[in-house]
């Protein structure tokens, strides 16, 4: 189970104070407003932030004393960071080793981690010579190759076409449910994952507001940033 109870952030225009729970091998969704504090909280948890107060932990292990690198957590972003220069297989091999200087079993690792995202074949393609969609699938096989069993997908699929999007949706719980990892993803379309995400966290103004089962969690009775966020107007005294 991942903990996060209390996580409190300061900066001059921004406050949060962020708590949620992810069973283990469970999908949780990170929806809200723009500028709330998706992205931060998945920074956090990465390790890339640290919090002022509060607690962490997953598996019963303090994450908060763990540099990014030592925590088992891999995160994608939106933008996917990939770099022209490199063909996909070097790509990937990034998230074994920056130097790139790999072993056979740590490029047989690399290959595996294509062929799980549908790309067997690509690995001596340029990012240049894919098409968007299998861009970010190279980038998903990074941050796969690592074997961390934490997956935090910052917004990754949100610049594809419907279709597409719930393809990598598919794919991202395919490999949640094979490998048992724990998998939080920020989406701008909870529609795509309602189904899928045991709970759905409503972040807006740094506060995870409700976490509960998806569709409850989008009550528009239940918070009037959920009712700005998926359009309904709550009258006024309810
Ligand atoms: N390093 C930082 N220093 C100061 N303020 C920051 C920093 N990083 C983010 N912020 C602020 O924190 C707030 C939350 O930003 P965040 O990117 O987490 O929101 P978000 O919900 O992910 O938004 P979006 O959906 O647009 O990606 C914003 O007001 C942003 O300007």
């Amino acid at each position: 189970m991942l903990i996060v109870d209390e996580c409190r952030l300061l900066w001059p225009d921004f406050e949060a104070r962020y708590s949620l729970r992810a069973e283990t091998g469970a999908l949780v969704a990170i929806v809200g407003p723009s500028g709330g504090g998706k992205t931060t909280l998945l920074s956090m948890i990465a390790g890339f932030e640290t919090p002022l107060s509060g607690r962490m932990s997953f598996a019963g292990r303090d994450l908060l004393p763990l540099a990014p690198a030592e925590r088992p957590v891999a995160m994608m972003f939106q933008d996917n960071n990939l770099f022209p220069h490199l063909n996909a297989a070097q790509n990937v091999g990034l998230g074994i080793r920056p130097s790139l200087r790999l072993d056979e079993a740590e490029r047989a690792r690399v290959a595996e981690a294509l062929a799980a995202v549908d790309l067997d074949g690509y690995g001596a393609r340029r990012p240049g010579e894919l098409s968007g969609g299998q861009r970010q699938r190279v980038a998903l096989a990074r941050a796969l190759v690592s074997k961390k069993p934490l997956l935090l997908l910052d917004e990754p699929f949100g610049a594809l076409d419907p279709g597409l999007r719930r393809e990598m949706i598919a794919i991202v719980d395919d490999l949640r449910r094979a490998r048992g990892i724990t998998v939080l993803i920020t989406i701008h379309t909870p529609e795509d994952v309602l189904d899928r995400a045991a709970s759905l966290a409503f972040v807006a103004q740094g506060r995870v507001l409700v976490q509960d089962a998806p569709r409850r969690a989008l009550d528009p009775a239940r918070d009037p940033a959920i009712a700005a966020f998926v359009g309904h107007a709550v009258p006024a005294g309810t």
